[in-house]
């Protein structure tokens, strides 16, 4: 049960992605996923999200391939957030996040206040989403995959145009989703934000799993060597937190 990827291959263009990628992903849990740039994140999720054509393999949900769901199942079972997402049209914010709903097909004004609320852009509302920062149009697009309050949560880099704070509370609402029973699978490139929010880490290495399991497990000198070719430093603070700091190029 959960979110299942099992023996999946992906090939874009010519070149096989991913190969054979074997994970498991829990409800309520938060996975990080790993891995130097081109490792086959981004692949992962979007195969996940079923946005790319399977070759092999496949990835389920409670035991039901994703390809076989309906787009509206889909779209109820899993958000997803981009990488890069482009706002095609401008319009309100509080209109563009009521699109989260549309798999609900409810406009469920209470549900857009509420992914309003975590993300912080209430004041943002009335806003044309193109005058927006980038930082600001990335939490909004948070809030309208929120809003359609999926069990899965497939989010590819969210932290990347974001300020600290709204790292932090960025960080704190996907572990809050989690505790609200979310499953939470999501692409950083941060190393110490990684080991903070992560109950799991699956780290991948040229469209391979290398590790799979608990961050201690996983986020080792060995294994972050062998995905990023760099060593690193980890500083253990009081409250028992590690800062991971890249300094050596191997
Ligand atoms: N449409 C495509 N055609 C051919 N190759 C592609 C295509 N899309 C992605 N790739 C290649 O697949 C590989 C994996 O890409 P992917 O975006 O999944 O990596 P990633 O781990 O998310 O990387 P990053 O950290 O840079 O975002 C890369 O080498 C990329 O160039």
């Amino acid at each position: 049960m959960g979110l299942i990827s099992r023996d999946l291959a992906v090939t874009l263009g010519r070149r096989r992605i991913l190969h054979g990628v074997d994970a498991a992903f829990a409800f309520g849990r938060v996975t990080v996923v790993l891995g130097a740039n081109g490792a086959g994140k981004s692949t992962l999720l979007r195969a996940a999200a079923a946005l790319v054509q399977v070759e092999g393999g496949a990835v389920s949900i409670d035991g039901v391939d994703v390809a076989a769901l309906s787009p509206r199942e889909r779209a109820q079972a899993i958000g997803y957030l981009p990488q890069d997402s482009v706002v095609h049209w401008n319009m309100r914010v509080r209109d563009l996040v009521a699109l989260g709903r549309l798999p609900h097909g409810d406009g469920d004004a209470a549900a857009v206040e509420r992914a309003l609320a975590a993300t912080h852009t209430i004041d943002l509302a009335e806003r044309a989403v193109r005058s927006l920062s980038g930082g600001e149009r990335a939490r909004v697009l948070l809030a309208r995959v929120l809003a359609g309050e999926p069990r899965w949560l497939l989010a590819d880099e969210p932290l990347a145009s974001l300020d600290p704070l709204h790292q932090l509370e960025t960080l704190a609402l996907l572990r809050d989703a989690a505790t609200r029973g979310m499953g939470v699978v999501v692409v950083l490139h941060d190393l110490t934000q990684a080991a903070a929010i992560a109950d799991e880490v699956l780290l991948l290495k040229d469209g391979r799993v290398l590790a799979h399991g608990a961050t201690d497990r996983v986020m080792t000198h060995a294994h972050l060597a062998a995905a990023y070719g760099v060593g690193v430093e980890v500083l253990a603070r009081a409250d028992g937190r590690r800062v991971i700091v890249p300094d050596e190029r191997l």
